[in-house]
């Protein structure tokens, strides 16, 4: 029996932004998701670790809809966009076309103050040519901002920037998102980027949950404090990178 449902109307009465209950996908006899069972709520910051090859881009991509499970219910908050590894800018339109693609003209107002909230004020006739890594995906998020997401997706947002400008954006994130609030699913490899920016990290491994765990730390996150370094040992360790501490 398949059941596949995107709807907005029960997650809205009770504060979720996603509920995804009993979810399997598999590709061909391989079963890359099986028996998720997911809430996330309303201005919750949800980050997603684990190994490569263990789903969790599949996962993202059935909350955007681009992809159906095989069995389970998937709801989700009518709003969501996708900011991915790469910027996905348009070559020949100018920034801010790009901020407002698809969006009606009247929109450009809008589209000017997310540029400036991304650091990016004055840009916006700018060609995505001139713009450095960072920059673009500056570019990307503003224009996920535009759309005044509910839930906002987020594959590996930063995977492809330089150390530093990593390290920048996730600040930058951080901000927006304390901001604006949308429910956020944060795909990463990133064990510091998750413990930095999400309330509330889960582990995927082999398609299923193995950890959901709360990060019970206060904004903004010290990277060098006790508590910091605890839970980052946790999730190292759950993802076999260091052995369990006693
Ligand atoms: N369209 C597809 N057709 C066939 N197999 C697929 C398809 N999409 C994903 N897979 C397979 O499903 C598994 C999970 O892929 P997915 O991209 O979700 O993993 P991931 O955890 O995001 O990995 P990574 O961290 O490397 O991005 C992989 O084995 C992948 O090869």
């Amino acid at each position: 029996m398949t059941e596949t449902t995107i709807g907005e109307e029960d997650a809205a009465t009770d504060g979720l932004a996603v509920r995804i209950s009993g979810l399997r996908k598999a590709f061909g006899a391989k079963t890359v998701l099986s028996g998720i069972d997911l809430e996330i709520r309303r201005g919750e910051f949800f980050a997603l670790l684990g190994p490569s090859g263990t789903g969790k881009t599949t996962l993202l991509r059935i909350l955007a809809g681009l992809e159906l499970p095989d069995a389970g219910t998937v709801l989700a908050a009518r709003r969501r966009t996708t900011v991915y590894q790469e910027p996905r800018l348009i070559p020949a339109r100018r920034v801010l076309a790009n901020v407002i693609l698809g969006l009606p003209a009247a929109a450009r107002e809008a589209g000017r103050r997310a540029l400036a909230e991304v650091g990016l004020e004055g840009y916006g006739r700018a060609w995505p040519a001139t713009l450095s890594g960072g920059e673009a995906q500056r570019v990307a998020l503003a224009r996920a901002l535009v759309r005044d997401p509910e839930v906002l997706l987020l594959d590996e947002p930063f995977a492809a920037l330089d150390a530093l400008t990593r390290l920048q954006m996730q600040e930058l994130v951080a901000e927006l998102c304390a901001r604006h609030r949308p429910a956020v699913v944060l795909v990463t490899h990133d064990v510091d980027e998750a413990v930095r920016l999400a309330d509330r990290v889960v582990v995927l491994r082999e398609g299923t949950l193995a950890v959901d765990q709360r990060i019970d730390l206060p904004h903004p996150r010290d990277r060098n404090s006790a508590p910091f370094a605890d839970y980052r040992r946790l999730f190292l360790s759950h993802l076999g990178v260091v052995p369990a501490s006693h």
